[in-house]
């Protein structure tokens, strides 16, 4: 008899591995092993429209020359049962002649959501759900919160001095904090569907936010929330081979003209107030396939983001410096009652280079 924790173990690291990789698909990580418990074959999901990790891992298996005939296929979420742009997967494991699969969790996916498990058992094979659920979901957090909240899971990151300053009053924030929290804020950018920032930042900074701190296989898209379309047309964000979404709440024909030419898709979603409407462009980027967003916006667009309720996580890298007052990191005040604040749980404290970062829930938002 084979035991399921170490092969589960096993399909979730290799789930992990898909982390920078298969977006907007889940990270999803497969074994197959035999009786006797000798692994015949893995994989993880490959990059969009490549193959998912049931479908690798078979392959591994018959590139090895093992006939997986009567094994079991450990896998991270319920193989899918839809034609997308691969095949359905359980149909892969059934010609294969898969005898159990044990799942994690099911697909949230309202196009598989329990279609693979019942196609898996009308075909005769044994399905077990459950083992690594927590981790498995954890993992594709954002896949999860689009997939049933049609939201993505929105991450607010920024960069302080110990004593909360994110930039001067002059608008000087480059560098807060050292070398390797960057790069380890690149590694956050690179696991996210996309990176949002406001047109403050990019006026101010002429930022790139793109990956180039860590090794990546794909750059997560841009998205400039941008009411007035002042995004300059030779802004260093528009970068070949990712999209550039700007979000607007006035018509200018000219102009969305002249950034479309840059390549950026120009999206008009106004709110009464004449800015943008932060919740229908969620529900926007949702449709475009965003899990993961990664905010990386000055004071004023995280203080609407916080306000409006929309935030799940912070992710925040404190330098060991004092700056005095100056910018924030999110204009939520003034308050009136301390109860009135953003209330977040800690889950995880670690140093970076000389920084401390910190990575804390927004309390009741991971009910989904
Ligand atoms: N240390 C750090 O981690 C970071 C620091 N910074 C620093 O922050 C400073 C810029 O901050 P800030 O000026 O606040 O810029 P933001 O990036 O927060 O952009 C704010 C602008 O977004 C636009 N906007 C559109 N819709 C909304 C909405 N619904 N709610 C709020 N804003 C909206 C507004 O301009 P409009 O009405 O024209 O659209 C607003 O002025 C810079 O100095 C930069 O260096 C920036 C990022 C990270
Ligand atoms: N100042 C500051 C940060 N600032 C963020 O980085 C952006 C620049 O990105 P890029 O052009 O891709 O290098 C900038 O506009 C702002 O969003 N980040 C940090 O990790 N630490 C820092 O001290």
């Amino acid at each position: 008899m084979t035991k399921t924790a170490p092969f589960m173990n096993q399909a979730l690291g290799l789930a992990a591995q898909a982390l920078f990789l298969s977006n907007p698909n889940p990270r999803v990580g497969c074994v197959i092993a035999a009786a006797d418990g000798r692994i015949l074959g893995q994989g993880f999901t490959q990059q969009a429209g490549g193959p998912h990790a049931e479908v690798v891992a078979l392959r591994d298996a018959a590139a090895a020359g093992h006939d997986v005939r009567g094994a079991t296929a450990y896998v991270t979420l319920e193989p899918c049962a839809h034609q997308g742009r691969t095949g359905p997967c359980c149909d892969a494991l059934v010609a294969a002649g898969i005898g159990k699969v044990v799942a994690s969790i099911a697909d949230p996916n309202p196009l598989v959501g329990g279609q693979g498990f019942a196609r898996l058992r009308a075909a005769g094979v044994e399905v077990e759900v459950g083992p690594g659920a927590a981790q498995a979901r954890e993992l594709n957090i954002g896949f999860f919160s689009r997939m049933v909240r049609g939201t993505p899971w929105v991450r607010l990151k920024t960069a302080a001095s110990l004593d909360g300053t994110t930039a001067l009053a002059n608008g000087a924030s480059q560098w807060i904090t050292s070398p390797a929290a960057r790069a380890d804020g690149h590694a956050w950018r690179a696991r996210a569907c996309a990176v949002l920032t406001g047109i403050g930042t990019v006026l101010d900074d002429n930022p790139r936010l793109d990956v180039r701190e860590v090794p990546t296989p794909r750059q997560p898209h841009v998205v400039v929330v941008d009411s007035q379309l002042q995004t300059p047309l030779d802004a260093r964000l528009f970068i070949a081979g990712r999209a550039c979404y700007i979000y607007s709440a006035a018509q200018n024909d000219a102009k969305q003209a002249a950034l479309e030419a840059r390549g950026a898709t120009v999206i008009y979603l106004p709110n009464p107030q004449g800015k943008v409407d932060l919740p229908a462009m969620l529900r926007d980027l949702a449709r475009r396939g965003v899990n993961e967003l990664h905010v990386e916006a000055g004071n004023k667009l995280n203080g609407s983001f916080v306000r409006e309720g929309l935030v799940d996580e912070m992710l925040v890298y404190l330098a060991p410096t004092l700056l005095g007052p100056g910018l924030g990191m999110a204009n939520i005040g003034p308050l009136e009652t301390l109860t009135q604040g953003l209330a977040l749980n800690f889950t995880a404290v670690d140093r970076v280079g000389p920084d401390i970062r910190l990575v804390a829930r927004v309390r009741g938002r991971d009910v989904f």
